[in-house]
């Protein structure tokens, strides 16, 4: 499947009924299990891109559809930064609910709950509730959720930026093994360019006020592994260059707080 976005604008009216253009002309694709990440500083619509794919907000002008999925409603699955998990919900009861929204047979949601559960490390913790679990396990839990399903399109916004550092490089390693095991076609929003260039095919580099596409990068480095020594400095050239992109719009993000 392949989700192309097509001529998106995306225009708010602010609370003094002022025109607030967060998104013009953007266009770009999701080939079938690639992983793209959008990257740039606060306030360039990251998450209004990301929320106009997911089709949880419509575009001003333009459109996003899914190639290749022969009729069928393509279904996603969307982590975001504070995972809204079920706090009356055990881990086990969170990550199968969408499979129980769907009808699926209690067979099939004990199997990919178990197999969901395991892969994001929280075997021995199904029984749990949120409010007994750690930030990086409530992700976690929030990140099989998304999976069981098994999506066409994964979507995540900023979803390890609420961790801690070391927590946050964890999640990071273990995300890459699971995409290597799935290979669902991701958008990930991140303002952290080590992180977009760690885990990206390609990214997308946003300016603001308007959001527009300021570059599209392929990140040509095996996808497993570009934290090893060798790759250090195609790394941090990576880095630089898009650091050199988003500066100017980072500095002045950074003013309006
Ligand atoms: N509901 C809304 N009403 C008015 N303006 C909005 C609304 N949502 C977003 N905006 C504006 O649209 C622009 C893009 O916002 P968005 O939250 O998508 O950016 P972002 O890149 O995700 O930012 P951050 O990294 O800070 O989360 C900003 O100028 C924001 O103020």
């Amino acid at each position: 499947m392949r989700i192309v976005v097509e001529n998106v604008d995306k225009t708010f009216v602010d609370s003094k009924k002022r025109e607030v253009t967060a998104l013009q002309n953007i266009n770009f694709s999701i080939e079938k299990e690639e992983f793209v990440v959008l990257v740039g500083p606060s306030g360039c619509g990251k998450s209004t891109l990301l929320n106009i794919v997911g089709g949880l907000m419509s575009p001003t002008n333009g459109t996003v559809y899914f190639e290749g999925t022969n009729g069928k409603k393509p279904s996603l699955g969307i982590v975001f930064q504070e995972i809204a998990l079920f706090p009356w919900r055990s881990v086990y009861e969170n990550v199968i609910f969408g499979l129980e929204e769907s009808g699926a047979s209690k067979q099939e949601q004990q199997e990919k709950g178990k197999h969901y559960i395991e892969m994001v490390g929280l075997s021995g913790f199904e029984s749990a509730y949120p409010k007994q679990l750690s930030g990086g396990m409530r992700q976690r839990a929030g990140i099989a959720r998304a999976l069981a399903i098994e999506p066409d399109l994964l979507l995540m916004d900023e979803p390890f930026s609420a961790l801690d550092a070391q927590t946050r490089t964890i999640m990071q390693e273990e995300l890459l093994t699971i995409w290597n095991r799935t290979k669902l076609s991701t958008l990930y929003v991140t303002h952290n360019i080590q992180e977009a260039v760690y885990l990206a095919d390609r990214v997308i580099v946003l300016s603001r006020h308007p959001g527009q596409i300021k570059s599209i990068i392929q990140i040509d480095m095996p996808k497993i592994g570009r934290d090893q020594e060798q790759y250090r400095a195609q790394f941090e050239q990576y880095v630089d260059q898009i650091w050199q992109l988003i500066r100017h719009d980072a500095q002045e993000a950074s003013r309006e707080g």
